[in-house]
């Protein structure tokens, strides 16, 4: 048990609680061309803006334990920073160290799977994102085993390959599956029998989160695991196939199974295999761990469930301890700001919709599922709708701006924290139009929720993990607008390299600290300044807050 923070003597709390408000994805452009934060119609974050203290914060790259700055931010780290108010290397880096150093492969977990199917002649199977995103995965991490798994006279090595166009350019798949089929065939002239064997859209199968859509898990199932689904001899041909029949991009591409001779899929799981969820990142692995580890299942009917050696990049949750096995260790985030203000016994209430649930608990908590306190500790999942987000682009803002209302009036709660998906979720379709939409009913909420808690006398800060809605179209090196075929802004997926906004609304203030809030800073920042607004002192070690108490 942590120790109680200590009273700050600078600042004793408004009558209010502390209202901290993610605006998930939503930060400031650096072009005006696709900049939809900028661009729609937000009165409310307007005037806060124009009146309040603000500052912006870094929420890219090294401010939030990724490998560089030309990393973007994403919610993991940006909820993991937030939530406990330091940056630790994050798994991209964490990875990429023990890749680059061997230490991956000394590892007891490394050694067991291809000793696994070194003595039973058996087949080693990659799963994960196929991108270099470096959001859920790295395909240079893939490729390291997979060179390594070859040194080590490993026969059989089957790829199943989720193609991503999320955290990379929206149709790219062919530009990481073309140069990796002759990476392999290489392989291949030496007498080994590598071959890329299922895939399918990274928004379709397997990589669901927080028991959205458990249906996605049992399609990836179907494909990587029976060989079940529509074959063909290669993936490129699978994918230029599937666009054309669909004109899917590739996150929402349909799964699809590889076969020779149209009847035998090349890489059906069985008993003695070893398996490896390539993924560093837990929110979209911890499903098909399940699926892969558990005895019984309600989700979904497995039907064959072979005996085969699973391992996951990284401790995906360091409560429920999943998977069993994992090739690297997870940073060690511990001291969240949750664990403090329930030390200090502070009552606390989280709120979001399904897709972003765990984001405001589990990777504010530092990948952590369970509370710290029962009591003290008040989460609410409000569920989110399974569709495109461009048809519904208020998603459930409004249900969740009840929630957070209701929790204010109630008068229970010191702290409140939510996390509003809009900005992102939507931002990844790439329609301008729909974010557009987003922003506007973002800006509704936001407004009632001031109300809310100027009337209880309370203080909101805004802010966000990373940026999303205000980068929508592909930029060059130099900046210039790119075009897609007909002539159109090409369509931008992806998390952006751009600074958040950390708004300030204290209605209630006396005064006790500057309107100039503390520049450069990162959002790690943000729970240091939740603290000293509730009247204490932050934490050694912590990150300072955006404020300067005069
Ligand atoms: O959808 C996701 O998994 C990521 C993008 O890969 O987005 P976020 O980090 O905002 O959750
Ligand atoms: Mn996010
Ligand atoms: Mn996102």
């Amino acid at each position: 048990m942590l120790e109680a923070l200590k009273k700050n003597p600078k600042f004793t709390p408004r009558r209010g609680p502390v209202v901290l408000c993610i605006l998930d994805g939503v930060g400031f452009g650096k072009y005006a061309d696709g900049d939809a934060v900028l661009a729609a119609h937000t009165p409310e974050l307007d005037k806060l803006m124009k009146e309040c203290p603000m500052t912006r914060l870094k929420a890219h790259g090294t401010a939030v334990g990724m490998p560089s700055d030309d990393d973007m931010g994403n919610s993991e780290v940006g909820h993991n920073a937030i939530g406990c108010g330091r940056v630790f290397s994050q798994g991209a880096k964490l990875v990429e160290e023990a890749v680059e150093t061997g230490k991956l492969f000394e590892g007891e977990v490394w050694k067991k799977l291809v000793a696994n199917v070194k003595e039973h002649n058996s087949t080693l199977h990659f799963l994960g994102l196929f991108s270099d995103g470096n959001v859920h995965s790295n395909i240079s991490h893939l490729k390291a085993m997979v060179l390594e798994a070859k040194k080590e006279g490993v026969k059989r090595v089957r790829i199943h390959a989720l193609l991503d166009g999320r955290d990379v350019p929206e149709t790219s798949a062919l530009d990481y599956v073309d140069p990796f089929e002759a990476f392999l065939a290489d392989i291949n002239k030496e007498g080994f029998d590598y071959r890329i064997a299922s895939g399918g859209g990274r928004m379709v199968v397997t990589m669901d989160r927080y028991n959205a859509n458990w249906d996605m898990v049992r399609k990836g199932w179907e494909v990587h695991v029976h060989g079940n689904g529509d074959l063909y001899k290669t993936a490129h041909e699978a994918i230029e196939d599937l666009r054309k029949k669909t004109g899917a991009i590739d996150q929402d591409l349909p799964p699809f199974v590889i076969s020779d001779d149209g009847k035998t899929p090349v890489g059906a799981m069985k008993d003695h295999d070893s398996v490896i969820y390539f993924n560093f990142r837990g929110d979209r692995s911890l499903e098909i761990t399940k699926a892969f580890e558990a005895d019984k299942l309600d989700e979904f009917d497995r039907g064959f469930r072979p005996d085969v050696m699973y391992a996951g990049m990284m401790e995906y949750d360091g409560d429920l301890h999943a998977p069993k096995l994992y090739l690297v260790n997870p940073p060690e985030i511990d001291r969240t700001m949750d664990e403090y203000l329930c030390a200090t016994g502070v009552n606390q209430f989280a709120v979001s919709e399904t897709q972003k649930y765990g984001h405001v608990t589990y990777f504010f908590n530092g990948n952590r599922s369970d509370k710290f306190d029962d009591k003290l500790d008040n989460y609410m999942e409000i569920r989110s709708d399974v569709v495109p987000f461009e048809q519904r682009p208020w998603m459930k803002s409004a249900e969740i701006t009840d929630a957070v209302i209701e929790a204010i009036e109630s008068g229970k709660f010191r702290m409140i924290r939510l996390n509003f998906p809009n900005g992102d979720m939507v931002g990844h379709t790439g329609s301008m139009d729909a974010v557009l939409v987003a922003m506007g009913a973002l800006d509704l909420c936001v407004a009632r929720i001031a109300e809310a808690v100027r009337k209880a006398g309370g203080v909101l800060v805004i802010s966000a993990d990373h940026g999303n809605a205000d980068d929508m179209y592909e930029h060059d090196k130099k900046g210039n607008l790119k075009l897609d075929k007909n002539g159109a802004p090409a369509r931008k997926t992806s998390h952006s390299l751009n600074p958040v906004p950390c708004i300030v609304y204290d209605p209630a203030s006396k005064g006790e600290y500057s309107d100039e809030l503390k520049t450069g800073l990162g959002i790690s920042s943000l729970a240091a300044t939740c603290i000293e607004l509730l009247g204490y002192e932050a934490p050694e070690g912590y990150d300072p807050s955006v404020l300067n108490f005069k």
